[in-house]
């Protein structure tokens, strides 16, 4: 007999839906959302009916039956920091993803939209698979230059294990066994050190640490954000988006979408060229970095997201980079496949892990 799985993806900057059977496609879709769409919602949660409507109308248009559906995994989401797997929602879960226990992400709203989604359908589960705080980091990387602020292992799990398992297949060789620099270009952008199958240390991509992204602010100097925060100009809530979804292109250009800087590039714009540079020099340093904790020792560089899709970041990438090791392209995510098979997995008995 047949499963049918849906998987969700929320990102920062688009709603990706998309239907298995068993192991085939059968659509995938994805909306984009500017900016401007998204600014009047005060925090992500508040997205909650928005996004729902955009996946629904989309199963509408797609003809598909909510009650034929086996199972439906969304992406995860800021819980608990947990080990990488499949965990079923239950309602401490639900909570945790509502509170966003570890602070807002869109990502969070996969596991809300699953469990919502099957309301009506007593035999479909609801699962989020490799959440963004899947932690594996090594001691030496949790320390900051201060015992207040320990760094966090919050990034984008499931595509990053996704893509590493893929290359992995590709060249005949088992994941677990290689050593790999993974890069997610997206929304957000997060740079993964894979030691055998772990993520020893990664750039934490929401709250600020690391490369700036589409509209992450990343590492910014910490007194004059401090300076800024007492200066009574801003609330708290204002600073936190300012870092976590109202920085990088967007703060720069007043756009996240790539594609229209390098428009802006091609007419002329000399601070949209200067910003684009400073976007491929961070993520360049961020991968030197990962790089070293490695020793050196790294079988491949893997580039993934939907920045990927640029030839212009990948030439001027592969330009600072490529000394390293060899560089390799996965552009956009493997994440739809990824959540589906996962729960595909728990579908034909796989054991579930419990989120408690
Ligand atoms: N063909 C393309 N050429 C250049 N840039 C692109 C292309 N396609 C997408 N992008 C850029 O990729 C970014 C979005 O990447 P992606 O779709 O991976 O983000 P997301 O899924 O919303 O968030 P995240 O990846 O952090 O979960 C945007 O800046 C978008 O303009
Ligand atoms: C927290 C996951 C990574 C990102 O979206 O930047």
């Amino acid at each position: 007999m047949a499963f049918f799985v849906l998987s969700i993806n929320p990102g920062s900057t688009s709603t990706k839906v998309a239907l298995y059977e068993d192991e085939k496609l059968l659509f995938s879709r994805n909306v984009d959302h500017s900016a401007e769409e998204l600014r009047p919602f005060k925090r992500i949660i508040d997205q909650f009916y928005f996004r729902k409507l955009i996946v629904l109308r989309i199963l509408a248009e797609e003809k598909v039956d909510l009650n034929k559906l086996d199972a439906i995994v969304g992406r995860g989401g800021m819980v608990k920091p947990i080990e990488a797997g499949v965990y079923e929602m239950n309602p401490l879960l639900h909570h945790d993803l509502a509170k966003g226990i570890q602070g807002e992400h869109a990502c969070s709203l996969g596991g809300l939209l699953a469990e919502a989604l099957i309301e009506s359908n007593p035999h479909a589960r609801a699962f989020i698979a490799d959440p963004v705080v899947v932690d594996e980091m090594q001691p030496v990387a949790r320390l900051s230059g201060h015992p207040l602020f320990p760094r966090k292992s919050l990034f984008h799990a499931l595509n990053q294990r996704a893509i590493g398992r893929l290359h992995a297949q590709k060249i005949g060789k088992k994941y677990e066994d290689l050593t790999l620099v993974i890069a997610h270009l997206g929304g957000g952008v997060t740079v993964g050190a894979h030691r055998h199958g772990k993520v020893v240390d990664v750039n934490n991509g929401i709250d600020g640490d690391g490369p700036f992204s589409a509209n992450r602010s990343g590492t910014l100097p910490a007194a004059a954000v401090a300076r800024l925060c007492f200066s009574e100009d801003y609330t708290l809530p204002e600073v936190l988006k300012m870092i976590s979804s109202q920085g990088g292109l967007l703060a720069h250009l007043g756009t996240s979408d790539l594609r229209e800087v390098e428009q802006r590039i091609e007419t002329g714009d000399e601070y949209a060229k200067l910003v684009h540079e400073a976007l491929v020099y961070n993520i360049a340093k961020e991968i030197g970095a990962m790089s070293t904790v490695l020793y050196g020792k790294v079988d491949a560089i893997l580039l993934t997201g939907g920045i990927a899709h640029s030839q212009q970041v990948i030439d001027s990438l592969m330009s600072k980079i490529s000394f390293i090791a060899p560089v390799y392209v996965y552009p956009g995510e493997d994440e739809m496949w990824a959540l589906a098979m996962n729960g595909l997995e728990m579908l034909r008995g796989a054991p579930c892990k419990v989120y408690e």
